[in-house]
This record gives structure tokens, sequence and C-alpha cells, in this order.
């Protein structure tokens, strides 16, 4: 079961007697209580895909499914779907988080008691009862944030869009965002991330998914792709600097010395050779070298590989 499923997605724009295909071929599908990061660089057609499948354009060709129902045929399929776009633009600024919520829960289709009392449980949920009554304009970036994260959840959405989501928010307000979407997924939302921070998608995302040039070129469990990037090297950190003497012996087993105290261990066999080596060198920590997926998008944007599982 999959609470979005988007099949060959196709969207075409004219501009000035020109043919831009922003998206070409695009099939997405995520599970209840997932979150699949989608990125790509500027241009790729990550907004198209994402407005194709919150209804708010056509696509040429494909289907989009939101709980099993498609929002171009039927728009309760909405019902199933929140979104937080660009920034923190789905609210009212004049109006206070409790008038926000209200008014939209009313618009998602809900009662006022219902938009009331769903408002007040997402206000406690997410520490903001104490600025229920504070026009949304008069709150700091992150709050503005948190605040239209409860917007977009309302109506108990199964699906959650969102779109760059820490962008301009300061180092705390960015870490509330994170705590904010683990607790979304574990209240049964799935979750549907675009950002160009990678830090961020690699801690969120359970999958990644990555488009250029309107095609998905890679898609995969997160910790898979990781892996896969990662090889069977180790990084070794000591306490002290290794002296001269041992960087030569290291080096002719093909360890290498990067700094003073940091070592990068190539083949594995090799490990507790080294470590004999470096005996009796205080050791801070030993860990296998990890890519991250800043250094994995990188390589896989250049080089245009396509990786899928
Ligand atoms: N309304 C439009 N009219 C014409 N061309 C458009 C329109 N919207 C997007 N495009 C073009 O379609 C392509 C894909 O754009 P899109 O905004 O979907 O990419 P993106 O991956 O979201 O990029 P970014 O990361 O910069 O936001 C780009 O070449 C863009 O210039």
């Amino acid at each position: 079961m999959y609470v979005l499923e988007a099949y060959n997605l196709k969207k075409t724009y004219r501009q000035n007697n020109q043919i831009i295909e922003a998206v070409k071929n695009v099939s997405l599908a995520i599970h209840p209580k997932e979150v699949l990061a989608f990125l790509g660089p500027n241009g790729a057609g990550k907004t198209t895909t994402i407005k194709m499948i919150a209804g708010l354009i056509h696509p040429d060709r494909g289907s989009v499914k939101i709980a099993g129902s498609d929002p171009h045929r039927n728009s309760a399929a909405l019902q199933n779907l929140g979104a937080v776009l660009e920034g923190n633009r789905n609210l009212y600024w004049r109006l206070t988080p409790e008038e926000n919520l209200e008014y939209f829960g009313v618009l998602k289709g809900l009662t006022r008691q219902q938009a009331r009392r769903s408002g007040m449980e997402l206000l406690e949920r997410f520490g903001l009862m104490h600025k229920r009554l504070t026009p949304v304009q008069q709150l700091s970036r992150g709050m503005q944030q948190k605040v239209a994260f409860a917007v977009a959840l309302i109506h108990q959405p199964q699906l959650l869009l969102l779109d760059e989501p820490t962008l301009g928010l300061d180092v705390e307000a960015t870490e509330n965002v994170k705590v904010l979407v683990r607790e979304i997924v574990a209240n049964g939302c799935a979750i549907l991330l675009t950002t160009h921070q990678l830090t961020i998608a690699e801690e969120l995302s359970d999958r990644i998914a990555i488009i250029q040039k309107g095609e998905i070129s890679t898609q995969l469990p997160t910790q898979q792709l990781i892996r896969k990037f990662s090889g069977s090297s180790y990084k070794i950190e000591t306490e002290t600097a290794i002296d001269a003497r041992r960087i030569e012996v290291l080096e002719t087993i093909g360890a290498k010395v990067v700094e003073s105290n940091i070592i990068y261990v190539e083949h594995p066999e090799f490990l507790y050779k080294v470590l004999e080596i470096l005996n009796p060198i205080p050791l801070h920590r030993i860990e296998k070298a990890e890519a991250d997926l800043t250094q994995i998008f990188l390589k896989l944007i250049r080089e245009g590989n396509n990786i899928n599982a």
C-alpha cells in the first residue's frame, strides 16, 4: 500500500516559442510513515513535480494517486494531502495561529468546532499554546514555520509535502523542524521532502530520489546509497601526533596519513597491522569512513550516473 503513487509524470512548458521539458518522466511512490527526500540541482524539475502531485498543475502525461485517489480527477483526494510549499506562505500574517488554523481547517472541509479542536491539539503538540493569540507576523521565523506545519496538518492528511522546510531558519529553528518532522512521521504521516540542505535530507529521509533534467536518475534507501559509496576504508584518529618513523612504515602498507594524527586505512585487512604499528600512541577514535550525502550527490550529478535499486 502506498500513500503516494506518481507514474510517468511529464510536463512541458512553452515560453517565447521555446519548449521546456521541465519533467520528462518521473515516477515516485511513498509508503505510510516514510520520508522520501526528493533531491536535484536547480531547474531539475522538483517544483514542477511537486505541483503536479499537489494537483496545482496538470501533467501532460502520467497519473497521481494520493491514498488511492487522483487529485486531478477527484479533488477530495486533496483531503489526504498537506503542504508547506516555499517557506511559510500558506499563512495569513495578520491573523493569529489559532485563527489561521480555524480558517484553513474550515477551508479543508472541517466544521468550525473540529477545526478549533484539531488546531488546539496541534498548538499543544508543537509547543505554541502561549503564542496562539499573537499575530503570525510578530512570531519568530521558526515559530511561523511551526504554525505553517500545523496548518498543513489541520485535517490530518496522510501525506505531507515539504518544500525547503528549513530555508532561512537559524540552527535552533532548523533543529526544531527536524524534531517536528520526526514527530509527524511517528504520528503516521508520510513525507515528501525537497531540500538543497543535504545534511537535512540525510538525517531525515528513509529513501532518496534524485532528479536530473526531468528524470529520476537515482532512487535508493538512504543508508543503502551511503553504504554503496562509502567503500570499506577506516579512519583512525590518534590523541597525539604520529612520528615520522611510524608514518613511513604505515605508508608501506598503503595507509594514508592525512594529518599528523589522522590515518585512512583503505584495505581493511591491514587495520590490525596499522593498530600494532601505532601502539602505544593513544587512540581518539576509529570509524568506518562513510561518504556523506553531499559528496555522493555531487558525484552523481557530475557523472550523470543512474543508480536504482
Ligand atoms: N511556469 C513556467 N514556465 C516556463 N518554464 C518553467 C516554469 N516553471 C518552471 N519552468 C522551467 O522548468 C524547469 C524545471 O523547473 P522547476 O522549478 O521544476 O525545477 P526545480 O528542480 O524545482 O528547481 P529549483 O531547485 O531551482 O527550485 C526549469 O528549466 C524552469 O526554468
